[in-house]
């Protein structure tokens, strides 16, 4: 990526990051970390239906099939859903750390139009770690998993406590998601970093 800010570049003591012993294995879903999210949950009626992949090491590949409802200029994608794509793929790395995180920063480059209709094939790797701080990138093709890049993006994720949701989000969503009778995405959640 050109131009990338000084924030984004892994300090000198970063280190290799680890994937979990825990992780899904290469090759399996990973499923949505809450039913309601805009980029990944299947309850999301508005979302993207974003299905990730586990890679290898500390990487994973998704599809985000572009539909009508996702449009900026007629029959293309918006840049906005497509940074959200970027985002949500970015984001689910960190299950493959066991770690919770929120994007701290995403720098994007949108380098061709995404038709509706097309999928686009992410793929995503986290490059470094630094404390609480993952650094990560992705890159997202059209025409096939092997096709044209159109968007790339590099983030700075911050590794956060289960306190974050708890303080700053709506005690009716969070309720239902410590509810949630699906213990694998109660346990992304809420339960990884205790
Ligand atoms: C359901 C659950 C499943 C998991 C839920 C996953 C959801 C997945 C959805 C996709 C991902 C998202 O969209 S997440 C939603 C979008 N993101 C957010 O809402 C985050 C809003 N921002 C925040 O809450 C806060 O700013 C935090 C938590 C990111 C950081 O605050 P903090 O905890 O007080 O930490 P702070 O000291 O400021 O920063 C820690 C270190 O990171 C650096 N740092 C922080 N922000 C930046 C930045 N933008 N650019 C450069 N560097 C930064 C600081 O310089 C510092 O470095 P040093 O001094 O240590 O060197």
């Amino acid at each position: 990526m050109s131009g990338t800010s000084a924030s984004l570049q892994p300090p000198a003591d970063a280190v290799t990051p680890v994937r979990h012993p825990d992780a899904p294995a290469p090759g399996e879903l990973l499923g949505a970390h809450y039913g309601e999210c805009f980029g990944c949950g299947g309850e999301q009626p508005h979302g993207l239906h974003l299905q990730a992949r586990a890679g290898e090491g500390v990487s994973l590949t998704a599809e985000f099939a572009v539909r009508p409802e996702h449009q900026g200029a007629p029959g293309l994608a918006h840049g906005g859903i497509l940074a959200t794509a970027l985002d949500e793929t970015l984001g689910s790395l960190n299950w493959l750390l066991r770690t919770i995180a929120v994007t701290g920063r995403l720098e994007t480059d949108f380098r061709r139009p995404v038709p509706v209709g097309t999928t686009l094939h992410l793929e995503a790797e986290v490059t470094a770690v630094a404390g609480r701080k993952i650094y990560s990138r992705a890159t997202g093709r059209v025409g096939g998993p092997d096709g044209p890049v159109a968007v790339r993006a590099e983030a700075l994720f911050i590794e956060v406590k289960v306190d974050h949701f708890i303080d700053n989000g709506r005690p009716e969503e969070i309720q239902a998601a410590m509810s949630d009778p699906d213990q694998v995405r109660r346990a992304r959640a809420f339960e990884v970093n205790p």
